[in-house]
C-alpha cells in the first residue's frame, strides 16, 4: 500500500529582514503517524510549524494537507479542515471554566450541535484527566493543568492533524510520564507534529523524527537511527542544549 502524506512542505522557506529563518524543507508526514521535529534552539522550528498553521506566511514554498494546497489558507480554514495546534504560550480562557473552555473550541467544529458538543466536550476531559477539575475556573488550575486543558481544547476537535508545541515545556519530571502516554493514546486518532526539546519525550513516542538544523533539514529517520546520527550531535554539541 502507497502511503498517503497527510501534509506535505515543498522548498518551503521564510527570511526574517534577510534572516533565513527557514530554507527549503521539504516535509512530508505520512497519515496516522507521530512525527517528532526536533533541533537546537533557533533551529527554525517554531517558524517551519507557524508557516503549517497559517499564523507566518512563508516567503517561498509550497505546503499541502489532506491533498489541497493551502499556503495561502488564513489560519481559521486550517483548523476547520482538520488541524489542530496547542501553542507553546498557554491559550485559554482564564476567567471561563476549565469545561466552558473545552466547549467552546468544540463549538469550532460542532456549531450549534448542542449534543455533540456535550459529548465531544466530556470525551476530551476524560481522555486528559480533566473531568474532576471541569467546574474549575482556567486561571486556578496548576499549570500543568492548563497544559493538558490546551491538549483537551485541540483534542475536542477530532483533528486530522494534531500539532503539539512543547506540550512538556514547563512541567516537572512527574507530570511528563503522564504526557508521554497521552501523545501516544492522540497518536491512535490523530497524525501527530510534535515539537518537543524533551529527548525523551522524543524517543519514546515519536514512530519517525525530523531534525532541523539553521533552518535546513538535517536529518530524518527513526529514534535509532537519529540517536547515533553523527552530524545530528555534532549539531547539539555546538549549542547549550544538548
Ligand atoms: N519574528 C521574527 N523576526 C525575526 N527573526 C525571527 C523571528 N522569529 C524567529 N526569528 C529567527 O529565526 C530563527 C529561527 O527561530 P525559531 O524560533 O523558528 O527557532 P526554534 O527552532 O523554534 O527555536 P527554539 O527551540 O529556541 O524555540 C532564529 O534565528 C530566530 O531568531
Amino acid at each position: 500500500m502507497v502511503a498517503v502524506n497527510l501534509l506535505e512542505s515543498r522548498g518551503l522557506s521564510k527570511s526574517f529582514a534577510g534572516l533565513d529563518a527557514v530554507t527549503d524543507v521539504n516535509f512530508a508526514l505520512p497519515e496516522g503517524q507521530i512525527r517528532a521535529i526536533i533541533g537546537p534552539n533557533g533551529a527554525g522550528k517554531s517558524t517551519f510549524v507557524g508557516m503549517l498553521c497559517g499564523r507566518i506566511p512563508a516567503t517561498r514554498g509550497e505546503i499541502f494537507f489532506a491533498g489541497k494546497q493551502i499556503t495561502d489558507w488564513p489560519a481559521h480554514r486550517r483548523i476547520s479542515s482538520g488541524m489542530a495546534y496547542t501553542f507553546q504560550i498557554t491559550s485559554v480562557f482564564a476567567g471561563l471554566s476549565t469545561r466552558e473552555n473545552v466547549a467552546l473550541a468544540a463549538r469550532r467544529v460542532y456549531r450549534r450541535d448542542h449534543v455533540r458538543v456535550q459529548a465531544a466536550t466530556d470525551e476530551a476531559l476524560a481522555k486528559v484527566g480533566l473531568a474532576n477539575r471541569q467546574e474549575q475556573l482556567a486561571g486556578d488550575l496548576a499549570y500543568g493543568h492548563q497544559r493538558l486543558l490546551e491538549i483537551a481544547m485541540g483534542l475536542v476537535q477530532s483533528p486530522r492533524l494534531f500539532i503539539l508545541d512543547e506540550p512538556t515545556q514547563g512541567l516537572a519530571e512527574s507530570e511528563i510520564e503522564g504526557f508521554k502516554s497521552l501523545i501516544q493514546t492522540l497518536g491512535r486518532s490523530s497524525t501527530i507534529l510534535l515539537i518537543e526539546h524533551n529527548m525523551d519525550v522524543v524517543m519514546e513516542t515519536a514512530q519517525f523524527i525530523t531534525v532541523l538544523d539553521q533552518g535546513r533539514t538535517l536529518a530524518e529517520g527513526t529514534a535509532e537511527a537519529i540517536r547515533v546520527n553523527a552530524e545530528v550531535q555534532a549539531a547539539y554539541l555546538g549549542t547549550d542544549n544538548a
